[in-house]
């Protein structure tokens, strides 16, 4: 094991992380992993889990103390020692590697959280296997996908999931994202948006699988990666209205129009009904809301009462997704001027025309030259041609 280390402070606490972790090429390969660009993930996560935290306590009576956080792939530990010292919750710190296992205990110490923070050393499904927690927190290097089922099954509230494989998730690997998600993606504009929905669709079959349904409050994709906060709501009945947000999207390549339609088997024709061009079909993926309005609101005053370095840029993102319209999917406005041959209208009068014509219209979290509305393509391209 490396014997240096420095100290580093995220949010109010300090842990130590190799020396050999180099701090802008983080590696999978480096004595025990810490990624600082990962700061404003887990400065969303202790607010996050603080707001939930503290709703699940007056629900069900708990002091906080009795809710159990599992961070089941932990490293250097910062996530769930944040977790456990920033929120005030007990936590289960585990990593397979020994020289991990080793700093973590070492943090602990450093933290003085002997009493409410426990390390343990194993793969994570022995972890989570026939073991509940409150709240599980799965934040593994890529692919989640082998470790979905056991994470539903030990979380008795709430879950947290990162997923890094983007280019399996978002079809830039379609066999890839085949193999790991059993859905079919669609590598397109809103690819962004395609990997966050396969994602929550498949952690919403691994529920149904253990008769559990799932209520994202909160998710997002942000640069490399896909994070998800999901409630899980116990029993067959709430498994069964989680599969009804599952679905299929038709899309057309040509004039960009699409449909999407919820259920596991559809039918939806190959031929486009504006252009007449091949749709290309993508699914099973969740078509439900990714977030709740309410619960970023929670969060968004949590961050705002936090002592936090991403304090601004978290904020924003939780502004963004909180106004974004649930509608799945979006257009982006600078391909359709392309296909106009027109220059790009400012995005906020554009969508006060959208919104004037009487539809909805919103920008989004996934990129920045997009927007999302219930208007069809058709329309869009009028209002544009008319902005021109
Ligand atoms: C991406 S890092 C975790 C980063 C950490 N959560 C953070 O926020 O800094 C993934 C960690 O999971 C560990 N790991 C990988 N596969 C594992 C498995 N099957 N069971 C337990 N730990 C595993 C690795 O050793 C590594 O330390």
């Amino acid at each position: 094991m490396t014997e240096t280390y420095r100290l580093i402070k995220e949010g109010q606490t300090e842990v130590y992380v190799p020396t050999d972790n180099d701090p802008d090429v983080p590696s999978a390969s480096a004595s025990v992993f810490y990624n600082p660009a990962m700061e404003m993930n887990r400065d969303i996560n202790v607010a996050v889990t603080s707001v939930y935290a503290k709703k699940l306590a007056e629900r069900k009576g708990f002091d906080k103390s009795q809710i159990t956080y599992a961070d089941a792939f932990s490293a250097s530990g910062i996530r769930g020692l944040r977790v456990s010292k920033e929120v005030g919750i007990a936590a289960v710190l585990n990593d397979w590697k020994e020289e991990a296992v080793s700093l973590i205990q070492k943090n602990i110490d450093y933290n003085n959280l002997q009493e409410t923070v426990t390390a343990t050393c194993m793969g994570a499904d022995k972890l989570l296997h026939g073991q509940k927690f409150a709240i599980v927190d799965i934040d593994p290097f890529g692919t989640p996908a082998p470790f979905l089922d056991s994470a539903v099954s030990s979380a008795s509230f709430f879950l947290g999931v990162t997923a890094t494989d983007t280019a399996p998730l978002c079809g830039a690997h379609l066999k890839s994202g085949m193999r790991k998600y059993a859905a079919v993606p669609l590598n397109n504009e809103f690819h962004s948006e395609m990997g966050l929905r396969i994602l929550i669709g498949s952690i919403a079959r691994a529920a149904s699988k253990f008769d559990k349904g799932i209520r994202p409050l909160f998710s997002h994709a942000t640069r490399h990666y896909v994070r998800v906060y999901a409630e899980i709501l116990n029993g067959a009945g709430n498994a069964d209205k989680t599969l009804k947000e599952l679905g299929f999207i038709a899309w057309c390549p040509q004039c960009k129009n699409m449909e999407t339609k919820n259920g596991l088997a559809v039918f939806m024709n190959e031929e486009c009904p504006v252009c007449g061009g091949k749709r290309k079909m993508s699914g099973p993926l969740w078509l439900g809301t990714f977030k709740d309005k309410d619960f970023c609101n929670d969060v968004i005053s949590k961050l705002n009462s936090l002592p936090l370095n991403k304090k601004e840029e978290a904020i924003k993102l939780l502004t963004v997704c909180r106004d974004e319209a649930d509608i799945p999917f979006f257009y982006d406005q600078h391909l359709l001027c392309e296909m106009l041959k027109i220059s790009a209208p400012p995005m906020e009068p554009f969508l006060e025309s959208v919104r004037k014509a009487g539809y909805i219209a919103t920008r989004t979290h996934f990129s920045g030259t997009s927007f999302k509305t219930d208007a069809s393509v058709e329309i869009i391209l009028d209002i544009l041609k008319n902005q021109s």
